[in-house]
């Protein structure tokens, strides 16, 4: 690195307006004072560090390039967006990253305008550029809209669904690839293989040569001249490519940490006057300049706090399982007694744990990569020849893939089985990532089996059920995290009986019916219940659908309170015992019903703590809602006092 002058530069740019006038060896040492900062933050915010470390000298130069935030700037996943946030008026919150009432780690509108898009679930932002396009074009502003999308990214349908629209477009529209031949696991499909092909077999497009072929003297506007220029241009600039034949001028592959490159590349696209799009292929390194992050498999994808120097990890010490772990080892035993079981995950093998079940099982086991539609009709198929697939799919991701278990599973009655991770809130991820919905999306599909572990032994007996349910979708949903930490889990689940809850504690006045891993905090709530003289039954339900109706209603008939709690939305879990009392009539004698879901608002990560804490439906909630609706105060003195 040049030595370089002392006074930091980051600290006189609060904006991309301040860099605009800095010279390229200037913008090189802000970019290596953005990368520095973006290390120290996410030392102490823990967070998505390698995607962020890419993208440094592609942020400076975009913003010193284009008239931000006139001009859009969208950031796929939105992952990587912490360099951009530091540029963008927010160094000064950058240390609040992901934690309560801190920055969201993904871009979002409501944070800056400067984010002309939200982001987290990715490869929508050519959609959302190719829109902002088109209106800009339709009110008469010349603005420019730049799409920075990963290579893993481009492996959805949904970036295609827009480079099909985009390329017949002409839009003004600068789709940046920021190729880095990882997604969160190294990539996977035959896009993957495509551009390494692309950038292996040309040499990093040289500026002389960009230069040359974007040169403007083509030929005058004559219309046959300006179109033979066209395909000229388009010829000469792409060679062909996959994208060049999807109506894109391709530009590169270009050194993606080289400002040298970069700056003169997309000034000339700025000022080319050619029609678009355009589609500038960036070659970066995740995790690029910090030793600890390019030395990683992962590249510090994801990382909790670390020693700037060391790059050591502050993880907690390892406690109980976690429920993927469980629900991995589970599918593990189930497989190993029948070979009709395969698994698939798009581009989360670790995430999901089928990066276990693929060590065992390499054969067995399939990564389509971010193509969560794919993933499920994929699995349809193989359903259709007597295989027993595995999907598993985040709840928060399967929401991509709906139409398909709707279409191409329920309604085809195909035995496919969903393991639903990240179920509820998970934290610094935010709403994005919330699994808030799986209950109400599937809850109303005819023939599905949904069940609900309340720990990691439940899990295990629900893998082993879905095992062994062949005539018709079934999904069990669990949290993220570490499970109870219960005595030694089963070597292999039992199948439970279909639509059965179980009782675990009787009693006469409150009844809570719990659906998940909430039923900890009702045995906790049933025994302060008791210090009011309440007689509290706690029955896990288990199961969604197949509803337990003979257990809803022996509960609804003998119990004043009927609490049901899920960790959901609305119209989940508690819709469906609704529906079945209020058809069923045992609503109309003065049955006191209370359902506790997740609050009917999107849980932020940084939604005050109060309001999360409220969303964790916790004992002392589900004693306050039971004496609520009793006419009694929680601040009664208890019976026993
Ligand atoms: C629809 C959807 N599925 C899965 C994910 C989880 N996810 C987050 S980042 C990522 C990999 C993205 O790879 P790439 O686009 O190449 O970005 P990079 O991290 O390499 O910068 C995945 C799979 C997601 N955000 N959205
Ligand atoms: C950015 C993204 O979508 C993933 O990295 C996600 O944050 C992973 O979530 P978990 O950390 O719960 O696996
Ligand atoms: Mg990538």
């Amino acid at each position: 690195m040049q030595d370089r002058p002392e006074t930091p530069l980051l600290d006189r740019v609060r904006f991309p307006a301040d860099m605009r006038n800095l010279s390229s060896d200037q913008l090189k040492q802000l970019a290596d004072e953005v990368r520095a900062e973006t290390i120290s933050a996410v030392s102490v915010t823990g967070g998505h560090l390698g995607a962020s470390l890419g993208v440094v000298e592609l942020t400076v130069a975009v913003h010193a390039v284009f008239d931000t935030p006139n001009d859009r700037l969208i950031w796929d996943v939105g992952h990587q967006a912490y360099p951009h946030k530091i540029l963008t008026g927010r160094r000064d919150r950058i240390r609040t990253l992901r934690q309560p009432e801190g920055l969201s780690g993904f871009t979002k509108r409501s944070e800056s305008e400067y984010d002309p898009f939200g982001a987290a679930h990715s490869s929508t932002s050519i959609s959302a550029g190719l829109g902002m396009a088109v209106a800009s074009q339709l009110q008469g502003n010349d603005r420019h809209v730049i799409a920075v999308i990963g290579d893993g990214s481009m492996s959805a349908g949904m970036a295609y669904e827009a480079m099909n629209n985009a390329g017949a477009s002409k839009a003004n529209l600068i789709v940046i690839l920021n190729d880095n031949d990882m997604s969160i696991a190294p990539p996977v499909g035959a896009m993957s293989a495509y551009l390494s092909r692309t950038i292996s077999s040309r040499p990093f497009l040289s500026v002389r040569e960009f230069m040359a072929k974007m040169a403007k003297n083509f030929p005058g506007p004559l219309e046959r001249a300006a179109k033979r220029a066209d395909e000229y241009a388009r010829g000469l600039l792409t060679g062909g490519t996959l994208f060049e034949e999807m109506g894109f001028y391709y530009v590169g592959p270009v050194d993606g940490h080289n400002l040298d490159h970069l700056l003169p590349v997309l000034r000339n696209l700025r000022d080319s006057g050619q029609q678009g799009p355009f589609l500038l292929h960036a070659v970066t390194q995740k995790g690029k300049g910090y030793a600890p992050a390019e030395a990683s498999a992962d590249k510090y994808h994801g990382v909790v706090k670390f020693n700037v120097v060391t790059g050591e990890q502050q993880k907690p010490p390892p406690g109980p399982p976690s429920y993927t772990k469980v629900f991995a080892q589970s599918l593990i035993a189930e497989a190993e007694a029948d070979e009709r079981i395969v698994a698939v995950n798009a581009a989360m093998p670790s995430g999901t744990g089928l990066d276990l079940f693929a060590k065992r099982f390499p054969r067995r086991c399939f990564d389509v990569g971010i193509a969560e539609q794919h993933a499920v009709t994929f699995a349809a198929g193989m359903a259709t020849e007597g295989m027993k697939p595995f999907c598993a799919i985040y709840s928060t991701f399967l929401q991509r893939g709906y139409d398909q278990v709707v279409h191409d599973v329920a309604l085809q009655h195909l035995p496919v089985r969903f393991g639903m991770d990240r179920a509820g809130l998970v934290g610094a991820d935010g709403a994005t990532h919330a699994g808030s919905f799986d209950i109400a999306y599937l809850g109303c599909l005819p023939g599905f089996t949904l069940m609900a572990a309340a720990d990691e032994i439940e899990l295990a007996h629900m893998v082993a059920t879905m095992a062994a349910i062949d005539d018709g979708p079934s999904g069990v949903r669990y949290p993220r995290g570490e499970g109870l930490g219960v005595e030694a889990l089963p070597a292999r689940g039992t199948v439970l009986p279909i639509g059965k809850g179980r009782i675990l504690r009787e009693g006469t006045k409150v009844a809570i019916l719990s659906y998940g891993a909430r039923l900890q905090e009702c045995l906790k709530a049933a025994d302060e219940l008791a210090t009011f003289g309440l007689s509290t039954t706690v029955a896990d339900a288990r199961f969604a659908k197949p509803l337990d109706t003979k257990l809803i209603e022996q509960l609804a008939r003998h119990h004043e309170v009927l609490i049901t709690i899920e960790e959901g939305s609305v119209n989940g879990f508690g819709g469906l015992v609704m529906h079945h009392l209020a058809t069923h009539g045992l609503l109309d004698h003065g049955l006191k019903l209370r359902p506790m879901t997740l609050p009917d608002i999107w849980i932020d990560h940084e939604a005050p703590r109060k309001q999360y804490d409220l969303a964790r439906l916790n004992a002392p909630q589900i004693v306050e809602t039971a004496l609520a609706a009793l006419g009694k105060s929680a601040l009664a003195v208890p019976a026993s006092a």
